[in-house]
């Protein structure tokens, strides 16, 4: 869902049921946000957040992407949400993941394109892909080598386990917390973002984001999705889906 409020476009994953989880009818909605943010002057600052208390995002729907079996399905779906995030990280405007619930795998990447981290108090965040026996396959590690200490990032990828928003805020990876109201809170830290000149905001974010410009960081960002895309092919990948899958009796 896109709203617009006081120079803030909003958009909320709205699928509560599967945990907020990534289909392609999210991808293209998500598509449209970064369009109208993109063009429109009065928006000034972008939002991405879910619905309900339980997730902010569970990453890809496992469910939908489980029928991609070869490396070539597979790399289709990662190249279009790679290309997605990588169109986030450089977005000309302010982003911010306000991480309402539960951040899992590709939800974590999505909130990594962001420029700042907002978290509810004592959601769980965690970049799970190795323990799907693939990588993030989104962009999500070379972001994440970009935007945090190496050793700090290297662990969160190879430990694959959740951690808090208030461990995550200690690594650096989340900028603020909030104990309730988040769209409340959010919105009022928003303010002296959203009280400057759109032309200022696109300046300083297109003076940020110069660096992720270069042909030598797409190709590290691109070069992830190709080595998610052979890994997804494995064995022990298809068998650490079906087992997520039978618990729910999918
Ligand atoms: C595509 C690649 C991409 C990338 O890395 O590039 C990825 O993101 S790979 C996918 C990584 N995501 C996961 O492995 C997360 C799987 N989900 C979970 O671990 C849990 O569901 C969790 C922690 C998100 C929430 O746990 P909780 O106990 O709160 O809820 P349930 O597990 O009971 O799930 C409730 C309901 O939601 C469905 N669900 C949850 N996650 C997904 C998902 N990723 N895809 C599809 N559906 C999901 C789950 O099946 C339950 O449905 P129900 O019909 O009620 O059984």
């Amino acid at each position: 869902m896109i709203e617009k409020q006081h120079g803030i476009v909003w958009f909320t994953i709205c699928r509560p049921t599967r945990r907020n989880a990534i289909d392609y009818a999210v991808m293209d909605e998500l598509e449209q946000a970064l369009q109208l943010v993109e063009c429109d002057d009065e928006a000034k600052v972008l939002v991405i957040t879910g619905e309900g208390e339980e997730a902010f995002c569970a990453g890809g729907d496992l469910q939908v992407f489980h029928q991609l079996t070869t490396k070539e399905e597979a790399h289709a779906m990662l190249w279009k949400m790679g290309n997605i995030l990588y169109r986030l990280l450089t977005l000309p405007k302010p982003t911010v993941a306000l991480i309402n619930g539960k951040a899992i795998g590709g939800g974590c990447e999505l909130a990594t394109a962001c420029d700042f981290r907002f978290a509810r108090a004592g959601a769980r965040l965690g970049f799970v892909q190795a323990n799907l026996a693939i990588t993030t396959g989104w962009g999500g590690a070379a972001m994440l080598f970009e935007k945090m200490a190496y050793d700090k990032a290297l662990d969160l990828l190879l430990h694959a386990q959740t951690i808090t928003a208030e461990e995550a805020e200690r690594i650096g990876f989340v900028h603020r917390i909030f104990a309730d109201s988040l769209r409340e809170r959010c919105e009022k830290q928003l303010r002296c973002y959203t009280n400057k000149p759109t032309a200022v905001l696109r300046a300083y974010k297109e003076a940020a984001v110069g660096r992720w410009k270069t042909e030598e960081f797409r190709q590290r960002f691109f070069a992830e999705i190709e080595r998610c895309a052979y890994l997804w092919e494995s064995e022990e990948h298809d068998r650490a889906v079906q087992s997520f899958l039978a618990k729910r009796n999918k």
